[in-house]
């Protein structure tokens, strides 16, 4: 070993970064005499290359926590962080650029063009890019979803797992850092929701992608590396690699 690079100083580990970081983040809705605080002071961070999993009770602040890091969400004090970029007094064009390429997005209602068949959907975030898609590339995403022969069906024409799965190929097809995901498994049976946690798993294990879903199912929280919780705006709890039994229990705890 050269004895030069011996005595460098180590690097920190990559994974211990931050891909999103909210810094105490608080989003108030509503005038001064009907206010909520939808999020109340928050400091979190979504290590790069990790899946977290938000949980609470309804109107806890998941959502809000969600469309504010992502930038779909202005926060009304606080700082908010995307691979590196702070985005909290970024113009609406830099957060449309910032959602055309850093980021992509799965949501409970698939979020399909109806009119466009599956390729023509995962095609889109490239088109919006500016970019000419590949057929080739726009087919290899549909295919490592197991949709490799659905390319020309339009969403009607695909079972609700099927879309779900169209959507998840539409938000890899930029390889975004981060992808934020709201109830991604909410309108599915638990065979196919199974597959699709296996899909976000493989996209942070073999890709190195940041994954930030929000959900009320426990077994879906169970496939990423940490839950929080949210409760009254506020993060009042987290596990680490959790078993679907402990964030059952968890979550009965805060929700009594
Ligand atoms: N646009 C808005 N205007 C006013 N209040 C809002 C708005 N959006 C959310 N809220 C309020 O902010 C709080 C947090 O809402 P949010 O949607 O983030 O909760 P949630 O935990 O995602 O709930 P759910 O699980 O029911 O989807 C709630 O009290 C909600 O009523």
């Amino acid at each position: 070993m050269d004895t030069q690079t011996r005595h460098l100083p180590a690097e920190p580990p990559a994974a211990t970064a931050p891909a999103v970081e909210l810094q105490a983040v608080t989003r108030v809705y509503g005038s001064r005499t009907a206010e909520v605080r939808a999020l109340d002071n928050v400091d979190i961070g979504f290590p790069a290359g990790s899946w977290t999993a938000v949980m609470g009770p309804s109107g806890s602040g998941k959502s809000t926590l969600l469309h504010c890091a992502a930038g779909l969400e202005r926060v009304s004090d606080g700082r908010v962080r995307i691979a590196g970029q702070d985005i909290t007094d970024a113009s609406d064009h830099e957060l449309t650029r910032l959602r055309r390429t850093v980021v992509g997005f799965v949501f409970q209602s698939f979020n399909l063009i109806g009119s466009l068949s599956a390729e023509q959907n995962v095609a889109m975030p490239l088109r919006l890019a500016g970019r000419r898609p590949q057929r080739r590339e726009v087919r290899d995403v549909l295919a490592s979803v197991g949709l490799a022969d659905r390319a020309r069906h339009r969403p009607a024409e695909l079972s609700g797992g099927q879309q779900q799965r169209v959507a998840i190929a539409r938000a890899m097809v930029t390889r975004p850092a981060v992808l934020f995901a709201d109830e991604p498994t909410g309108a599915l049976d638990t065979r196919t929701a199974r597959t699709v946690l296996s899909m976000l798993r493989a996209m942070v294990d073999n890709s190195g992608q940041t994954i930030v879903m929000v959900t009320h199912d426990p077994a879906a929280a169970a496939s990423a590396d940490r839950v929080v919780f949210l409760g009254d705006g506020r993060v009042v709890d987290a596990l680490e690699r959790p078993t679907t039994r402990e964030v059952a229990d968890r979550l009965a705890r805060w929700e009594e």
